[in-house]
């Protein structure tokens, strides 16, 4: 096998090189990047490229090559110009904080995402769910670990807790700790030529579980400059890391700040699964679940038939979309709804006595 294929080199970034390959450049994936310097790996190994300045200056940020990404480059020896940017099959992206209009790519073609929560403090159904629509929105698959299992008395029960949201993903139990355990879920899950993101707060095991899958620490690429006469450390560290059994995982700066902030043109409900097969049997086809007569969603968290978390954090996700889009007199109206809808849902958890 190739080295472009052992990286993921999958037919569609074929089919979409043929035209570059005509004009004699040659294929890379971005496996890390540090200011300007993009290090790919391309058929002949590493390789040091800047971006071209056509495509520097036609692009908006988030077109531009993010880890993962497959270009097309003018090599020269083993330093390169990149000169496009093949047609993702997705990307992991989120909304700029802050600026309202801009969305922001951090990886790109990933083939699952490996959501790790701690069973310690970290462990939080809601976020979980977050990032699980968020995941899902981007088309990617979600790999749910729960990590740390060492530290709790019934791992299976948070198991179980995560398999009622109702997603079809997998749930794994790991601890990192524990190297063998970790590498019979690796073989099955992590795939050779496939590509995963890590995701997950700070402190959850990201890097130890990395580094026990690598067998050995990230190394940092970077090494003591010559050019400097400080002898200062290029810190550049590796964003896309292959395992030793041809899978890969992708690692960035940009995923450990990944805010789960909504697209701005994505639809709530249609990215969890209880909610959408519910949605089906409301009156109105365009029912947003909270205040509509006939709402079958509504009628399933009051018969106990749809968990209540997984209906809150419909609605806050739902409030968070209206903040970003709505103008403010229909900020007031939903705000008020929601506080009204808030009130129902409490009023009958005191009835049930839950
Ligand atoms: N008990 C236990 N501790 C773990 C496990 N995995 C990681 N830890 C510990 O948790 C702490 C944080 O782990 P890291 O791997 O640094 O977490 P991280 O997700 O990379 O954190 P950031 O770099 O801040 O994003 C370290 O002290 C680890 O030794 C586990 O499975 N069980
Ligand atoms: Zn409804």
């Amino acid at each position: 096998m190739s080295l472009l294929h052992q990286y993921g080199w999958y037919p569609h970034f074929e089919q979409h090189f043929i035209s570059y390959q005509a004009q004699g450049l040659s294929a890379g994936r971005v496996t890390a990047i540090q200011g300007f310097k993009h290090t790919l790996i391309s058929s002949a190994g590493p390789v040091e490229a800047m971006l071209s300045g056509a495509l520097l200056n036609s692009r908006e940020s988030w077109e531009l090559p993010k880890a993962g990404d497959w270009v097309a480059f003018k090599g020269y020896e083993d330093q390169g110009i990149i000169l496009e940017v093949l047609p993702r099959l997705n990307e992991l992206s989120r909304k700029q904080p802050g600026k309202s209009h801009e969305k922001q790519v951090i990886a790109a073609n990933i083939d699952a995402a490996l959501i790790l929560q701690g069973l310690d403090r970290d462990f939080n159904l809601m976020r979980l769910q977050r990032y699980l629509q968020q995941v899902s929105q981007c088309n990617i698959q979600p790999i749910v670990i729960l990590n740390k299992k060492d530290l709790v008395d019934d791992p299976l029960s948070y198991e179980q807790q995560v398999q009622a949201l109702g997603y079809q993903c997998p749930v794994i139990l790991s601890s990192a700790l524990n190297p063998s355990g970790l590498k019979e879920w690796a073989a099955q899950y992590l795939l050779p030529g496939r590509t995963y993101a890590l995701l997950g707060s700070s402190g959850v095991g990201k890097s130890t579980l990395l580094n026990a899958l690598l067998g050995a620490p990230l190394q940092q690429e970077g090494a003591v400059s010559t050019a400097n006469s400080k002898g200062k450390h290029t810190t550049t560290s590796r964003q896309l890391a292959a395992l030793p059994n041809g899978s890969m995982i992708i690692d960035s700066p940009g995923m450990r700040e990944f805010g789960l902030t909504l697209e701005e043109d994505a639809v709530v409900v249609s990215h969890h699964p209880q909610i959408m097969a519910l949605a089906a049997q409301c009156r109105f086809g365009d029912c947003t679940h909270q205040h509509e007569p006939g709402c079958a969603v509504v009628t399933a968290v009051k018969n106990g038939d749809l968990p209540e978390l997984v209906y809150r954090s419909y609605l806050k996700l739902l409030r968070e979309q209206y903040h970003y889009q709505a103008n403010a007199t229909e900020k007031k109206r939903v705000e008020k709804q929601f506080g009204r809808i808030s009130k129902q849902v409490n009023a009958h958890r005191k009835n049930r006595k839950y």
